[in-house]
């Protein structure tokens, strides 16, 4: 197992996430801002669960084609260290936000087939980071958060000129296969480390992280 895997938990929603994040070793806890996901928070609620966080732990606010007054309003009320673009989004859009927020950027590329991945090169000229995760398939609710993993070998032996995460139906049964295929030092993981829609479960997120990251 490498020695310098980081582990995103997504979609934290209570004070007691927090505390299971910092626990397990895990560096990035996701905010979700969309309204229609069982992990949204209020920018309200996401200032609270910042003040919670750590130094060190990377927070990072999940919007989808958000727009400037959405993200005026977000920015102003919560403490983000990053942007994760999980729409539709175009480049020329994600170096608009970069320049407009002075933030990183992580932008989501949704892969189902090899067709997917010239997008990934693409977003990897702009972003500061990539999240390679699977494609919603159609008529999903979702753009992400899905529970689906795609197939890791599309991407195996791939780079970007920036840090990547991989992410999509992670488990703490399949990340560290994962990890040998892709050759990943970043992971992000959403559903399976909960024991319901929106409701992080502590002892699946230290499993999940204890097979991710390194004795
Ligand atoms: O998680 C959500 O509900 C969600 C909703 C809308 C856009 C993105 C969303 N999640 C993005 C993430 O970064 C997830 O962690 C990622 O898609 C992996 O999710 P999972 O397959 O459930 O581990």
């Amino acid at each position: 197992m490498p020695s310098d895997v980081n582990v995103k938990i997504c979609g934290v929603t209570r004070p007691q996430d927090i505390t299971a994040v910092v626990d397990a070793g895990a560096r990035y806890i996701g905010l979700n801002f969309f309204p229609k996901s069982p992990r949204y928070v209020t920018p309200e609620k996401a200032a609270e669960l910042a003040a919670l966080t750590p130094e060190g732990i990377c927070k990072v606010a999940l919007v989808v084609n958000p727009t400037d007054a959405e993200l005026d309003a977000l920015t102003a009320v919560v403490p983000i260290d990053m942007l994760q673009l999980h729409g539709s989004e175009t480049p020329e859009r994600v170096a608009e936000i970069k320049a407009r927020y002075g933030l990183p950027v992580m932008k989501a590329v949704g892969v189902g087939g090899p067709e997917d991945l010239a997008a990934l090169d693409a977003y990897g000229r702009v972003a500061d980071q990539l999240l390679v995760d699977t494609k919603p398939p159609k008529g999903a609710d979702l753009p992400g958060g899905n529970g689906l993993a795609f197939d890791w070998t599309l991407i195996a032996g791939r780079r970007w000129p920036v840090p990547w995460m991989l992410a999509g139906g992670l488990t703490s049964e399949t990340v560290a296969e994962a990890i040998r295929v892709t050759g990943a030092r970043q992971v992000d993981v959403s559903s399976a480390v909960e024991s319901a829609p929106g409701v992080k479960d502590a002892a699946l997120i230290q499993g999940f992280c204890r097979a991710a990251l390194p004795d």
